[in-house]
């Protein structure tokens, strides 16, 4: 009943299960009563029905497997004892132990192992994605198409799919890793949208957006760990389609959620991971103390992972995307839960991972880490990129504005500086820069945007340092927006799950 409510797509929520489990309940019942009223039947034939069905249930075929041994031996053992005293019609037919003929257990062997077998076969099909293919040609047809609006997209994504569109195999082989059109239904949820990527050898490609917005999916789609709907990718040439076997030996993978095991230390946990990518043990034991050197938790390697805090436990799972030299390596939000200087030292970690050739693809809500780590990003959307380039690119073409911070001197008192102070700055840079905002007021602190980009750096400079003394200013920055104001110009496009 699950597989056929697998393989027909029943929704697990709602009314719809519901009532296939119901109307799958009453034709069992109806069947049970019709066999029950047959009058020809009694209750012994009854009985015997029932053992051979309930026999393809393991724990039953076992426990009365154990009884019906027990039952001949106590036969045999009957029998032996009253031999030539009473003579019984038992004792002159005893079955063997293994006999087909109840109360033998011939049956319960065969069924079991039957059953065993079936069940090998029915796992091998889930984990060939047997059922998941049959279900997606048959709901193929009625999936909405994936994006119709390609004229809609930035410049920059569609350079890229035309680039990647024309690529032929032999300058896919020269990449590290390229995505093709690659798209993603969770049943008719369209997570992910013709997705057209390649990264290369020596790049850090950040992927930025908000919850839902598909990166996890993405990662799941190139980790092997979800079919991918419709394109493919490839991982130094090989085919996500046809080879992922071969490329498991290519990628290392940073889930978003830990997935360590709690019982382990750190070193088993490494060494583990080293051995199934086919190190030996001494190898493996010299990539822990390696990894843990580079990503600073030497000092826990023997604690068990239960032990360790949030950060530390980042920190092993990363180092454990990095076991065995991969060469693409997928990280879904490293540094969540670390604080600021550990942060750091895993950016340096990375950073020099990324500069000794290794092609890493990167999750993150940190705008800091993209900029710190990304050498290219795209900002994702309704599992569409928005925009892709580097950070510079994208503040340069997709800022809005200017923000321009002025820090005022202290008054004689080192008092809070008040309204009447800062209104003479407010109204001046009012002036001086049309639809300038008051973005942010702290202490001796006001941030200030500015949209309008018309005026030339130069004169805005000219401006501020002619009023500076007058205006009793400290300091002052005049810059760009920054990525995080980009970031949030394209949020508002995302759509809520229910939509
Ligand atoms: N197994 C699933 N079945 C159905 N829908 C799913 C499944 N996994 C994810 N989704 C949906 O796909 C969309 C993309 O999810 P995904 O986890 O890729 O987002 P994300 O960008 O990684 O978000 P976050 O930043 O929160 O990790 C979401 O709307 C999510 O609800």
């Amino acid at each position: 009943m699950y597989l056929a409510s697998y393989i027909f797509d029943v929704p697990s929520t709602g009314y719809t299960r519901m009532v296939f489990v119901n109307i799958f309940t009453g034709c069992a019942a109806f069947l049970v009563v019709q066999i029950l009223s047959q009058p020809e039947l009694d209750l012994q034939h009854i009985g015997d029905a029932l053992h051979w069905i309930l026999l393809i249930i393991p724990h039953y075929a076992f426990t009365t497997g154990v009884r019906d041994i027990y039952g001949i031996y106590s036969t045999i053992k009957y029998c032996n004892i009253t031999e030539g005293l009473i003579e019984t019609k038992e004792c002159k037919d005893i079955p063997g132990y293994y006999d087909i003929r109840s109360p033998g257990i011939g049956r319960n062997v065969i069924f079991s192992c039957c059953v065993g077998i079936i069940l090998i076969f029915i796992l091998l099909l889930i984990e060939y994605r047997v059922f998941e293919k049959i279900r997606y040609k048959i709901w193929k047809n009625r999936l909405p198409p994936p994006s119709l609006s390609e004229h809609l997209e930035d410049s920059d994504v569609l350079n890229e799919k035309q680039k990647i569109r024309s690529l032929t195999p032999g300058q896919i082989n020269n990449s590290a890793l390229v995505m093709r059109d690659a798209t993603k239904y969770y049943k008719r949820f369209l997570a992910v949208n013709n997705l057209c990527l390649e990264v290369n050898k020596y790049e850090c490609f950040g992927l930025l957006g908000v919850n839902g917005a598909g990166k996890t999916t993405t990662f799941k789609m190139l980790t092997g760990d979800v079919k991918i709907s419709s394109g493919d990718a490839w991982i130094n040439g090989l085919s996500l389609k046809s080879n992922m076997k071969d490329i498991y030996q290519l990628i290392g993978y940073c889930p978003q959620f830990d997935a360590l095991l709690n019982e382990l230390t750190c070193i088993e946990t490494i060494v583990i991971f080293g051995l199934l990518r086919g190190m030996t043990l001494k190898e493996s034991k010299y990539e822990a103390e390696k990894l843990s050197h580079e990503f600073d938790f030497h000092q826990h390697l023997h604690k068990k992972v239960k032990e360790l805090s949030g950060g530390n436990k980042r920190k092993l799972s990363t180092s454990i995307a990095l076991i065995g030299d991969p060469l693409v390596v997928y990280l879904d939000e490293p540094t969540t839960g670390m604080d600021p200087a550990t942060k750091r030292y895993l950016w340096n970690a990375l950073c020099k991972i990324r500069d000794s050739g290794k092609c890493i693809i990167l999750t993150s809500h940190s705008m800091e880490e993209c900029e710190a780590l990304c050498t290219r990003l795209a900002i994702m959307v309704n599992g569409t990129f928005m925009c892709l380039g580097s950070t510079q690119h994208l503040k340069s073409k997709f800022s809005e504005g200017y923000t321009l911070i002025i820090k005022v001197k202290k008054n004689e008192n080192f008092g809070e500086l008040n309204h009447n102070e800062l209104q003479p700055i407010e109204e001046f840079v009012r002036t001086n820069f049309s639809d300038a905002i008051v973005r942010e007021k702290h202490q001796e602190l006001i941030t200030f945007y500015i949209p309008n980009k018309s005026q030339p750096w130069s004169k805005m400079f000219g401006i501020m340092e002619a009023s500076k003394t007058l205006l009793n200013i400290e300091d002052y920055s005049l810059g760009q927006s920054s990525l995080e104001q980009v970031f949030l110009s394209f949020t508002k496009y995302q759509q809520d799950e229910q939509n």
